[in-house]
């Protein structure tokens, strides 16, 4: 006898018979069923007061018989080509009536579904007799002017349920989201992108949804559609919920999109789950920083440190998860290539079985030990020199390395250093010699760019590159005051050096990009860092593209250095003094 799935505890015997003897019936190829198929799933139903669904494929065989409702059935593991559909359909009796449940329809549009149909059982002498019986199917992607994601045929009596072409409706459907992914292949070369964007009050929720986009751009995503979804309280499975992660389905589906990015770190468990709901492929912040940082990141240390924080934070996805091993060692490679969320840098070490993992970060740890001893020393050769050193810190696209350039007149190749409209463009440290009046020589230096809630892995990783900061005599802050959101960007940088402990060394602020914007706004800049950090760091408007203020960001710069020179001396002078009075 064939299983029988589904709820089908408390049936007797010959129910149970009756419901495996539909695993015999055949219909037309191209049909939705057959009359009497609907006149024995009725009768069934109507027996047993339970739904009973049958799946049926494309060549009219039964291929699994449930007692549940279509959303509960077992389907088989759908192994969907992107282009096609399921290749079966579902059959159900609805033993209550009623037309088709939205379950029903999201079912359909979930599984891809060839179609779906639902069998209204009337009783009759004390016996079920199939009614009207109600057929959906999908609407081809990016339908113009169709309300839903599937269309309802006007529902027919049993008797004429094959009479609808199934079969041809299909391959119509098909045709045409083949064609459709034609185009898409022709016209793309960049993953199309939905992002999501979790509010849950936060003050600044907008501009993390405007700078996640700058992420995903910067990593090579095209965002076709974003979004905040407001939740107060957070699902553990899901985050946003089911019903939400339906309507994004959906989305994704109409736009094209396969690729569904989250603006916040996502839980080993979590990312499965949404994956499995959705079909789609899940990025969340954190791998999408990575992912940056793989495809910048140039030179030993760095890709000794972007691999490392990469593997901490897989390490512990990789546990337990079988299916995403296989896709993270099928989708990595070089820097430059493969898909977003699963870049490494130079050789990829991703595809890397678990019991290895260990041994590759101990000795990436090793590595890096080995580069920052290296690095100590040259740091001690240059503060014998005793040349100031200004490090040039700020948010991810600010202007820091432009404004090295414009600073040291570095404009052109091969002194001038990479600055681009992307997000984290520079990550190793680099110094340049410039000249300050009534200085002399100075080392600046441009480093890796700050963001808020950067990944703690990464944070660890680069913490060797950012310890470096800590050397310099004064820091220059550079902010971007042109776009939105430049106090919260500035409070976040000022936390992270907080963090690290640099919040007490001189600073002077650049308030960058002033040729995009206007007086007022620099003024109020002005007024809320003067508020914050007090007249100890003065802010200048500059625009590294067009040299303005510079001057003044050197004269301000040489005024801090001098106020650090004169400190260092009355130190010294106080040390020399107590020494004489112990003598
Ligand atoms: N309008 C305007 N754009 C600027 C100015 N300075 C820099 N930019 C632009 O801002 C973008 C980022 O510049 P970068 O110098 O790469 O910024 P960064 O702070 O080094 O960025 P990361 O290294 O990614 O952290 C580039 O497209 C620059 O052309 C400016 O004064 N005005
Ligand atoms: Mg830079």
């Amino acid at each position: 006898m064939d299983k029988v799935l589904g709820n089908t505890s408390g049936l007797r015997p010959a129910q149970l018979k009756s419901l495996s003897n539909l695993y015999r019936r055949r219909i037309e190829p191209g049909r939705v069923g057959s009359p009497e198929l609907a006149r024995n799933l009725a009768e069934l139903a109507f027996d047993i007061r339970r739904e009973v669904s049958v799946l049926i494929d494309r060549r009219g065989r039964v291929i699994s018989v449930s007692v549940a409702d279509a959303k509960a059935a077992e389907l088989p593991e759908l192994r969907m080509g992107e282009n096609r559909l399921a290749g079966f359909h579902l059959l159900h009796a609805h033993p209550k009536g009623g037309g088709l449940s939205k379950g029903d329809l999201s079912t359909l549009f979930l599984k891809r579904l060839d179609a779906m149909s639902a069998i209204e059982v009337r009783a009759a002498n004390g016996e079920g007799q199939p009614g009207l019986v109600h057929t959906a199917h999908l609407t081809p992607p990016g339908t113009v002017g169709e309300e839903e994601d599937w269309r309802i045929l006007p529902p027919v009596p049993s008797f004429q349920i094959d009479e609808f072409d199934l079969g041809a409706q299909v391959s119509a459907l098909e045709e045409e989201i083949a064609r459709a992914a034609r185009t898409r292949q022709a016209t793309k070369d960049r993953e199309r992108a939905i992002l999501v964007q979790i509010d849950q009050g936060e003050f600044d929720a907008d501009e993390r949804l405007t700078e996640l986009a700058e992420l995903a751009r910067t990593a090579g995503a095209d965002v076709v559609h974003k979004e905040l979804v407001f939740r107060r309280n957070l699902k553990p499975g899901t985050l946003v919920g089911a019903g939400k992660l339906e309507e994004l389905t959906s989305r994704a589906y109409h736009l094209d999109a396969e690729l569904l990015i989250f603006g916040q770190e996502l839980g080993p468990a979590q990312a499965r789950e949404i994956e499995a709901a959705t079909g789609l492929k899940i990025v969340d912040r954190t791998q999408l920083i990575l992912d940056i940082f793989a495809l910048h990141a140039q030179g030993v240390e760095s890709r000794l440190q972007v691999e490392l924080a990469q593997l901490r934070y897989m390490k512990p996805r990789l546990l337990g998860a079988g299916a995403q091993l296989s896709r993270i060692g099928g989708g990595g490679g070089s820097a430059a290539g493969g898909a977003i969320g699963t870049r490494g840098p130079g050789e990829t070490k991703l595809e890397l079985d678990r019991r290895r993992i260990n041994d590759r970060l101990s000795f990436l740890e090793k590595q890096l030990e080995n580069v920052a001893m290296r690095r100590e020393e040259r740091r001690k050769q240059r503060s014998r020199n005793e040349v100031p050193v200004v490090s040039i810190v700020g948010y991810t696209n600010a202007g820091k390395s432009t404004l090295l350039n414009a600073f040291t007149h570095a404009t052109d190749e091969p002194r001038r250093v990479l600055a681009e409209n992307k997000l984290f463009a520079t990550l190793r440290p680099t110094s340049r010699q410039g000249f300050i009046e009534g200085i002399g020589p100075v080392v600046l230096t441009d480093t890796v760019g700050f963001i808020r809630d950067l990944p703690k892995d990464l944070t660890r990783a680069f913490r060797s590159t950012l310890e470096e900061i800590g050397d310099a005599d004064v820091l220059l802050h550079v902010l971007d005051a042109a776009s939105p959101g430049a106090d919260t960007r500035f409070d976040a940088v000022n936390r992270i050096l907080e963090d690290l402990g640099f919040r007490d060394m001189p600073t002077v602020v650049a308030l960058n990009k002033a040729d995009a914007t206007d007086e007022d706004t620099l003024r109020r800049e002005q007024g809320r860092i003067l508020d914050t950090v007090g007249e100890e760091t003065p802010s200048i408007p500059t625009s590294a593209l067009n040299n303005r203020g510079l001057t003044e960001l050197r004269e301000a710069l040489a005024d801090a250095i001098n106020r650090v020179q004169r400190e260092e001396l009355a130190a010294r002078e106080e040390v020399r003094e107590r020494a004489a009075e112990w003598q």
